[in-house]
């Protein structure tokens, strides 16, 4: 019988690990606590639009993440963005022309991890609070006692603060992974009516309550109108803030964005803010996955690696191909 491999987390990550075992010819099972698939790759439904609130844009620099991103471009899950990008460095707005290849999903981010998602089977709502082995198989518990079962294998693919805590098993394994800081990063989403008088469609920030700032309309695929921005404020001052209201993380990064753009910034008809409490690891780091294969249990995430997409895709590569390597030593 080919027991399923269950597979926690269907960020980029978990869906890579998955793509890779069922071309292996193995089943695998995902569980996402949330509604749907993408992680930090997701997008929200508005009345304004669909917003990327988390990952803005990737690049592609590993040669094999190179040539899946050409295939998810040619199946139409992808475009390049080429935003008027401008740097902000003590309130000096420049023109930042770099050659840079950027791509995004449409006609959202997230389009791509629904895509990559196609009909492989998989649980949401469901948050995965205890992962276990029995005499032969895994199984998994979720938040509302249910039990999920029997598994081959696990593949844990979640922020490092949250994979610790599903590691028991693995004393080792989980220490490693609780050694893992990740920084919070707040979101807000502005909409304004009436477009801003800016040439400006993306920026790198310094010297400010912001890191960056994109606008929506210059991605291919998203509405034009309103014209809507997604500000993304620095870790340490997310950290600083990070119990503030949303209506007050709301206006201060307004403020912070008025006072670089260069233009009249007006009241905002439409606005949101969104926590990421886990958006990226303190430290890059150089693990590609982490297991303990004889026990059958594997970890992955954007964490092992860059912090990045192509880190979170390279990392679920990694943990399929040591689980697959494994199964080969041992049959
Ligand atoms: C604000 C922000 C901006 C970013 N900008 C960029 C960018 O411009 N370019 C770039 O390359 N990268 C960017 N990133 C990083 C990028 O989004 C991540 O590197 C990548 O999406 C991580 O993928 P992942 O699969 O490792 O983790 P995630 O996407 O976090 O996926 C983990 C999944 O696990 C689920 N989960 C967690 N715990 C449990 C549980 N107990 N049970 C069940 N499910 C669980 C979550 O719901 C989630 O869906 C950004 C991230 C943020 C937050
Ligand atoms: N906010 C978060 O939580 C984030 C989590 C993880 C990644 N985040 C940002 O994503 C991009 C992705 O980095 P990349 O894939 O290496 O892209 P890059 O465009 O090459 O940027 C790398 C780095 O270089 C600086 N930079 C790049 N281009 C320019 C430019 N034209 N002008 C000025 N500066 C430039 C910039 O500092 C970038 O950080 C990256 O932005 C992560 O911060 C966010």
């Amino acid at each position: 019988m080919n027991t399923p491999i269950a597979i926690i987390g269907s960020g980029m990550a978990g869906l890579s690990a998955a793509h890779a075992l069922t071309a292996a010819g193995l089943c695998v099972q995902l569980f996402d606590k949330s509604r749907g698939s993408g992680g930090r790759m997701a997008s929200k439904r508005s009345e304004v639009g669909d917003l990327d609130l988390g990952a803005q844009y990737f690049t592609a620099r590993d040669r094999h993440f190179v040539d899946i991103v050409q295939q998810w471009q040619e199946n139409g899950w992808l475009a390049e963005w080429k935003p008027a990008l401008y740097q902000s460095h003590g309130g000096q707005l420049s023109l930042s022309p770099d050659t840079q290849l950027r791509f995004i999903g449409v006609p959202r981010m997230s389009a791509l991890t629904r895509n990559l998602l196609g009909e492989l089977p998989a649980t949401f709502a469901c948050r995965i609070t205890e992962v276990f082995r029995g005499e032969q198989h895994w199984h998994l518990v979720d938040a509302t006692g249910q039990s999920h079962g029997p598994f081959s294998k696990v593949i844990v693919a979640v922020p490092a603060p949250q994979a610790a805590a599903l590691l028991s098993a693995a004393p080792k394994l989980a220490a490693s992974v609780a050694s893992v800081a990740m920084e919070p990063v707040w979101a807000v989403a502005l909409g304004f009516d009436k477009a801003l008088d800016t040439p400006v469609e993306g920026c790198f920030v310094q010297d400010s309550p912001l890191d960056w700032l994109a606008r929506n309309r210059s991605k291919p695929g998203r509405a034009s109108r309103p014209d809507t921005w997604v500000l993304h404020a620095t870790s340490a001052w997310s950290r600083q803030h990070i119990d503030l209201a949303p209506e007050a993380v709301i206006e201060q990064l307004r403020c912070a964005f008025a006072e670089l753009i260069g233009c009249a910034v007006p009241e905002a008809d439409f606005s949101l803010a969104h926590r990421w409490l886990y958006a990226r690891p303190a430290h890059a780091h150089q693990w590609s996955a982490l297991a303990d294969a004889d026990l059958g249990l594997y970890v992955c995430g954007d964490w092992c690696l860059s912090g990045r997409v192509e880190g979170a895709w390279l990392s679920g590569q990694e943990a399929a191909r040591r689980l697959l390597e494994h199964r080969e030593h041992n049959s």
